[in-house]
């Protein structure tokens, strides 16, 4: 039976009973809007580990936009009878004031990593990130945590802060989930309408173009310039950026010699949309 938890000091005492058995603890952590992207990630944890906790909280610290905040969809019931069908032993759904309580007056802060793409278009965001994914870690004591490639720069953002701190977590990225057109699934999904939603998968689609021609040896700033455009004629309103950059530290590279990441975020229909492929 899966049990809802609000509290650290439940949740402690849950995870010291299964520490004391010698179980190895799985986290998901996610801000639920629950779909199949989030489900690969609790059964790639259900595979890896004895017990797993997921937890929902939607962090007000990474949210640069009030309205976004306000309109982040909140489906916890849903979410809870997905999380129970699939064997999860704990969701853990704290407050705002238990996880911030009154003096709390801390700040993880990720450099170079953090600094470009989502961290330059969503400022504080990353900070935010990190401090929630360090508490969250510090709560369940979790062996090992699982997070998805969707969001690769987030990914990097916590591997970097959990080597540079010495904490005793394994990170897992887990392949991002796809609809069958191609669009990778995300909470946000939600609010496109029709026509945006039908328009949507051509932001994959002109990513793996431009990967093609980048590895046929395409000049980079002309590949670049014609995914810009495509996008636009696809029906997105803005492109943030698209940029190819070094895997793991995300620096800027002028030319493909190496394994490399294309990254992405464009808006259609008045929703923001992220999305990175290796090349
Ligand atoms: N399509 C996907 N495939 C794999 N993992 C995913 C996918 N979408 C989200 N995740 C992962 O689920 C975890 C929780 O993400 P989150 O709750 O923010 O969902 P989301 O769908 O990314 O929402 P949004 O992008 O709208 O904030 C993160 O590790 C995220 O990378
Ligand atoms: C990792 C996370 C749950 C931290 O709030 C969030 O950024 C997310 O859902 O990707
Ligand atoms: N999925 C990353 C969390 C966010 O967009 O705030």
């Amino acid at each position: 039976m899966m049990q809802i938890l609000r509290t650290v000091a439940e949740l402690r005492t849950r995870v010291r009973g299964w520490k004391s058995d010698g179980k190895q603890v799985g986290l998901v952590p996610t801000m639920g809007a629950l779909h199949e992207g989030h489900l690969s990630l609790v059964r790639s944890a259900k595979r890896g580990c004895d017990r797993v906790i997921v937890t929902i909280f939607v962090n007000p610290t990474q949210f640069n936009s009030p309205e976004d905040l306000e309109k982040y969809p909140r489906t916890e019931d849903v979410d809870a009878a997905l999380l129970a069908r699939e064997g999860v032993d704990v969701l853990f759904a704290p407050s705002v004031d238990e996880v911030y309580p009154a003096g709390f007056n801390t700040r993880v802060t990720v450099s170079g990593v953090s600094d470009a793409l989502e961290g330059a278009m969503r400022p504080g965001h990353f900070d935010g990130v990190a401090t929630v994914v360090a508490k969250l870690f510090g709560m369940t004591q979790a062996d090992r945590a699982y997070f998805g490639q969707k969001d690769w720069q987030q990914l990097q953002v916590v591997k970097r802060f959990v080597a540079d701190l010495n904490i005793p977590v394994e990170i897992v990225g887990c392949e991002t989930v796809r609809e069958a057109d191609g669009l990778a699934l995300s909470s946000r999904n939600v609010r496109l309408d029709a026509l945006s939603r039908a328009q949507a998968p051509a932001l994959y689609r002109v990513m793996g173009r431009a990967a093609t021609a980048l590895r046929d040896g395409g000049d980079l700033d002309t590949t670049l310039a014609q995914a810009r455009t495509d996008l636009l004629q696809a029906g997105f309103e803005k492109v943030e950026y698209i940029d190819l950059r070094a895997t793991s530290t995300l620096d800027p590279i002028t030319r493909l010699d190496g394994p490399a990441r294309l990254l992405a975020a464009a808006w259609i229909g008045g929703v923001r949309l992220i999305d990175n492929i290796p090349v």
